[in-house]
């Protein structure tokens, strides 16, 4: 069995070559000539898999995304020619989530504000978005939950209309998936008229899609008030993002929001546990014995430790810092694709295990540590 994977998707060595003849490819060029032979085909995000891909492909018989997103996938294609697809769902939920949190203490620092007692609006409740939600309730900071799908379903809990809370919430973080057509289209959600109509020094965090806000519109509206605070994980039109953009950004990175160790395994731990169910195998593998036991996995709190220096634990695990750093510096000599590529290792707050006498710890718990 020939298994095709996409060179940025960690563990596949270990996870996949029991199972067949292991053979990698480049996520953004891979040619339909490649993909011919391939009876499993593994793919990220930056691979269209489509008729143009695969009609030479005969033998195909697993297509496996290690994403949540899906807008890469033609899966009418895929289901006409009864070719078993899936993806995986909630993989990443907690590092983009981890990254949300690290970027707004981040400003919080910054700008010198509480996150404490700030509003935070949550475009996109799913995975990510509820991940985040309850991230935030551990540590008391309220938010207001837009997600008109499940409302439409009748999911409880309080719904905002996006109006209301881009008017009402001083932080506004979008977690929705890119959807283009229909009634819950996501595609310049953030459109030109809503974007001139926010207030003075919102915080505006993208990190689902680039195209669910109109960049050229966020750009003009700081070129010309420049009073918004931007953290922007994903761009309209990568790699080629509209660079210009940059300079009026907070915090900008090379949509590696997903991108920790523990993301980016389970991405792919959960193609090889749906490829095991395909064949009618047992999965035998364990995620946490391929993971490798981080520098720093344990610190104790002192009893009089208090949530206002909370910014500075989180950024002991995961800096956003030294990301946008990285994008700044090395963009145009690297590029984009090959800055996700050579991402450094990331991991996740569950890595460090806090101890101590100190009364925040079940909070601390709640939001993401060990204890
Ligand atoms: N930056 C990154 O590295 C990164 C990592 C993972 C996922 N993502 C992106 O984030 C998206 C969300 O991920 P998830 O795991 O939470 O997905 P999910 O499918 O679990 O949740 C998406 C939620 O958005 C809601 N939604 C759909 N249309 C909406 C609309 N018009 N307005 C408001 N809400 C709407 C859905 O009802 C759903 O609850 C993914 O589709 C992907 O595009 C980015
Ligand atoms: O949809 C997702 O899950 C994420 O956007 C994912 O992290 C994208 O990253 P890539 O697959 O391109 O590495």
């Amino acid at each position: 069995m020939k298994i095709l994977a996409d060179q940025n998707m960690p563990l596949v060595d270990a996870l996949f070559s029991p199972l067949g003849d292991v053979e990698r490819f480049d996520g953004r060029t891979l040619t339909a000539a490649q993909a011919q032979h391939a009876d499993v085909l593994l793919t990220r995000s930056v691979t269209q898999v489509n008729e143009q891909l695969l009609d030479s492909n005969t033998q195909l018989s697993f297509v496996g995304t290690a994403t949540i997103g899906i807008d890469h996938i033609d899966q009418g294609y895929l289901q006409n020619r009864g070719i078993p697809f899936t993806n995986a769902p909630g993989c990443n939920a907690i590092a983009v989530a981890e990254y949300v949190l690290s970027a707004m203490l981040v400003l919080a620092q910054q700008q010198q504000f509480s996150l404490f007692t700030k509003k935070v609006a949550i475009v996109g409740v799913g995975n990510i978005g509820q991940c985040l939600a309850d991230k935030l309730a551990a540590i008391g900071v309220q938010t207001l939950l837009v997600d008109p799908p499940r409302a439409a379903r009748g999911d409880s809990g309080q719904w905002y209309e996006l109006e209301q809370a881009l008017a009402q919430a001083d932080i506004i973080s979008f977690h929705v998936p890119l959807v283009k057509e229909g009634s819950h289209q996501t595609r310049h959600l953030l459109n030109a008229e809503r974007i001139a109509a926010l207030a003075s020094n919102k915080v505006i965090i993208n990190a689902s899609r680039g195209d669910v806000i109109d960049n050229a519109a966020l750009l003009a509206r700081q070129q010309s008030d420049n009073d918004l605070h931007l953290v922007l994980d994903v761009w309209e039109n990568e790699p080629h993002i509209l660079t210009e953009l940059m300079n009026y950004v907070d915090l900008a990175t090379v949509h590696i929001g997903g991108h920790t160790l523990e993301g980016k395994g389970r991405g792919t731990f959960m193609l090889y546990q749906a490829l095991c169910q395909h064949l009618g195998i047992r999965a035998e593998a364990t995620l946490s014995e391929l993971l490798p036991t981080p520098s720093l996995n344990e610190l104790t709190l002192s009893p009089s430790w208090t949530l206002q220096e909370l910014g500075s634990l989180v950024h002991l695990i995961y800096d956003v810092r030294r990301d946008d750093a990285i994008m700044r510096q090395a963009l145009a000599t690297e590029g984009f694709d090959s800055l996700r590529k050579n991402y450094p290792v990331r991991r996740e707050l569950s890595t460090l295990r806090l101890r101590g006498d100190n009364p925040h710890l079940s909070a601390l718990a709640a939001l993401g540590f060990s204890i």
